[in-house]
This record gives structure tokens, sequence and C-alpha cells, in this order.
């Protein structure tokens, strides 16, 4: 990826789909218009319909010094070569689920050319978060109005994960107003959070993930929606791995069926930990491994890695065994305290493209993180369940429903759920 604009957009544009390119072409415009105004677009649209993908268009078409590119998440970020909201807006960081005191550090330096801010997998950012990038970017540019005067542009798909104990982007803070709304029903964007309603609404509809087995895709809309037929059950019935929830039998299927970047998907870290350690592996910070250094009997003596969370180069060196006994100490060689883990989070994958997933499933589940786990892959070949719970049902969030239908609406669509 350049860090200079692209000025011939041509080559790009022959990358998309003909909606990304509307897209593409909408915010372009806009950014090099004559037009004063700021963009302020909301692009959603289901899962793997390239939303990710257009991003790094548009950071080729603008330039990576100009575009601020961020994700609630590492893994989404590093996705999109972008840094975490926190990291990106300095945000204090919320320490074992407790509420942060709301200071805002300083801001990064913000230099005369940057044209665009992105935020991806926007379902995952809470109004909260949404109110201090506001704070955050009017520091950057006082006086110039909300959001410093930027344009910002949000991408995300609302029937994906919601914030962890959060409210949602869109919901208001006071529920009183809701009760007056309800009173007087005026104009709905007044339920919507503060910032929410100066967006305009764009949706991707070309699925690029599923694209080679559309059945999977529409057995995926279904679940997206809370449905699951019972073709659906039978279907995944069949994909189970074992008859009981066994960390060694859903091991011994990753380590037979897995590929490249495979994932056992799973609601709690507790639960990513213990399958993890089953198995020898161990749970930490997502790294990649930038160079492996070695002496010269290829040894490894260390590894130079960059964690996704915080996109730095950190060096890990051998460390000395813990355990007790000098004769025991000295036999032991010094190890690299780095392992594979297998085993995340489904809100660690959200905005992934996996090769075979693993999805733990409870006996009632949000339709979020169903819909979310089961489509990172490509096609249902690629899908297993670790266990198929007798009783197994989705339940769908009637808010994002309704926020999705009345965005829609703004575009002319008609409800997803009709
Ligand atoms: N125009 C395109 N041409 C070829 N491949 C594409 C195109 N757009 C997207 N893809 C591919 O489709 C897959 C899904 O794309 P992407 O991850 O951008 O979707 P997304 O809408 O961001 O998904 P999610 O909502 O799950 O995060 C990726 O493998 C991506 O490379």
């Amino acid at each position: 990826m350049s860090s200079s604009p692209i000025t011939d957009y041509s080559l790009i544009r022959e990358r998309l789909s003909p909606d990304q390119v509307r897209v593409f072409d909408r915010i372009l415009n806009q950014i090099g218009g004559s037009s004063s105004d700021p963009v302020r677009l909301f692009v959603s649209g289901t899962a793997g319909t390239g939303k990710s993908f257009l991003i790094t268009a548009l950071i080729d078409a603008v330039g990576a010094k100009n575009v601020f590119v961020c994700a609630p998440t590492g893994v989404a970020a590093k996705q999109v070569k972008g840094k975490t909201i926190h990291a990106l807006f300095n945000l204090p960081v919320a320490k074992n689920g407790e509420q942060d005191d709301g200071r805002l550090f300083t801001a990064p330096a913000v230099g005369d050319n940057l044209k665009l801010v992105i935020v991806d997998e926007i379902s995952m950012c809470s109004a909260e978060m949404f109110d201090r990038v506001e704070s955050a970017m009017r520091a950057f540019r006082p006086n110039c109005g909300v959001f410093g005067g930027f344009s910002l542009v949000l991408f995300g798909d609302l029937l994906q994960i919601p914030p962890v104990n959060a409210r949602w982007i869109f919901e208001c803070k006071w529920g009183g107003v809701v009760l007056l709304i309800l009173i007087f029903p005026l104009n709905v964007g007044v339920f919507s959070a503060q910032w929410w309603p100066c967006f305009e609404y764009e949706e991707l509809e070309v699925n690029h993930r599923q694209h080679t087995d559309m059945e999977f895709a529409e057995m995926l809309q279904r679940w997206r929606l809370g449905r699951v037929s019972g073709g659906d059950m039978d279907f995944l019935q069949s994909r189970q791995v074992s008859g009981t929830p066994s960390y060694a039998a859903v091991a011994e299927q990753y380590c037979q069926n897995g590929r490249g970047n495979s994932m056992i998907l799973v609601q709690y870290n507790k639960t990513a930990d213990e399958l993890n350690s089953r198995c020898g592996l161990m749970n930490g910070d997502t790294v990649l491994v930038q160079k492996v250094h070695t002496d010269q009997d290829q040894n490894v003596e260390r590894l130079t890695v960059t964690p996704v969370d915080t996109a730095e180069v950190v060096t890990i060196y051998r460390r000395q065994p813990q355990e007790s006994g000098r004769q025991q100490q000295q036999q032991q060689k010094p190890y690299l305290p780095v392992l594979p883990a297998y085993a995340v989070t489904y809100h660690k994958a959200q905005g992934q493209t996996l090769d075979t997933v693993f999805l733990e499933l409870p006996r009632s589940m949000d339709a979020s993180l169903f819909f979310t786990g089961a489509s990172r892959v490509r096609s249902r070949d690629d899908l297993y369940v670790t266990r198929l719970p007798a009783g197994f049902s989705i339940k769908i969030n009637g808010a994002a429903v309704g926020e999705y239908n009345r965005l829609r609406a703004t575009i002319q669509l008609p409800p997803i759920d009709d």
C-alpha cells in the first residue's frame, strides 16, 4: 500500500464491484470536490460484502498519510491496516470490566493533510465511545464544529456483534427522552444518540465471501435475522465435532480439518484460555512474527513480533524455566514464552475471513454472535460446531433490526425482515 495518494483511480475502481465503486466515487467526489461540507456517511452491508476491502481501496486512493483508520478491536484494526480506536484517539482503556474515568489523553498531532477518518466494525463501538471520538476529533481542530469538521466514514453491520455492556451507537442516553417521544411521536431520528443522525446511509449488496456457495449465503441471511429452519438444524447437526463437549475431541478435529487460518470461536476469554491450555497452548496477545533470529546452530534465539493490538515492534527473548530445583533448571533449556493460540472469542473474529471455524454454541445465543462466527468462512464445508445443544436457538436484537430498517428506508430499501 502506497502512502501517497493515487490520482488515477481507474485501476483501483477496476478491482471493485459496482456497489463498491458507487460508494468509492461518492466519498472521493465529496472529499475532492468544491463542497466544504465534510463527508458523514455510514456504509453498511451484510458480512462479506467487502466493506473492509473498500476501506483499503479508499486508503490507496487518498494516501495512507492522509487517512486515519481505526476499529474497536486490535484484530479488526489490523485487518484494515489501522489502529484501535483507543490507540488512535488516546482514549483510556477500561480495565477488568470497570468503567474508565472518561479522561481524554493528549490527541496525536494532526497535519493539514488529514482528509478522511474511517472507523470500521462500528457495531462494536458504543455510543459513549463514539462521543469520545467526536470530542477527540474536535480537539484536533477546535472551532471547526462537530468532529472538528473532518470527513468521517463509518463501516459496519449493525446485525453483527454489539458493544460489550454498553449502549449501541444509535441508542439514546436518556430513557426519559424515549418516553417523551412515545407520547409525542416526532422524527424517529430523535431516538438516536447525539451524533448518529448526522450520518447518511449507503449499503453494499454483493456478497464476496460466500459467492461460491450461495445456499450457505442464504442460510447466513436467515441466521442474521434469528431464523433457523429445520433444514438448518439438520445441517448444524451434521457439522458437529463431538457428541459431548470434549476439548480433546475438538482439538483433534481441529488438527485434522483446520487449514491456514482456522479458529475455534468461543463466547468467553476464559474458555479460550482453557481450550488453548488444555492443548498445551497458551492464550495471550495475538502477534505477527516478523523475524526469527537464530544462532549459528539454527537454534531460535529471539523473535521480532508485532502485537496486533498496538502494531509496535517487540523482541521476545528466551526465558529461564521457572521450575524449582537448581539441577532441574540446568537441564531445561531457556524457552521462548510464545505459543500459537487457536481459540478466540467471537468478538476477536469479527472482521476476519477464516479458512475453517469451529463454533462453540450455548443453548441460546444472540443471533449477532452466531451470525458473525458462522459468516467468517467461505462455504458450508468450512463450518463446524463443537456440539449442537438440544433445543439450540438464536435470538435477534429488535433494536438493531429497527435501526437497520430505519436506515434502509432513507435510501428507499425495503425492511430486511420483510
Ligand atoms: N471487489 C472484490 N473483489 C474480490 N474480492 C473481494 C472484493 N471485495 C471483497 N472481497 C473479498 O471478500 C472477502 C470479504 O470482504 P471483507 O472482509 O472486506 O468484507 P466485510 O464486508 O468487511 O465483512 P465483515 O462484515 O464480515 O467484516 C475478503 O476475502 C475480501 O478480500
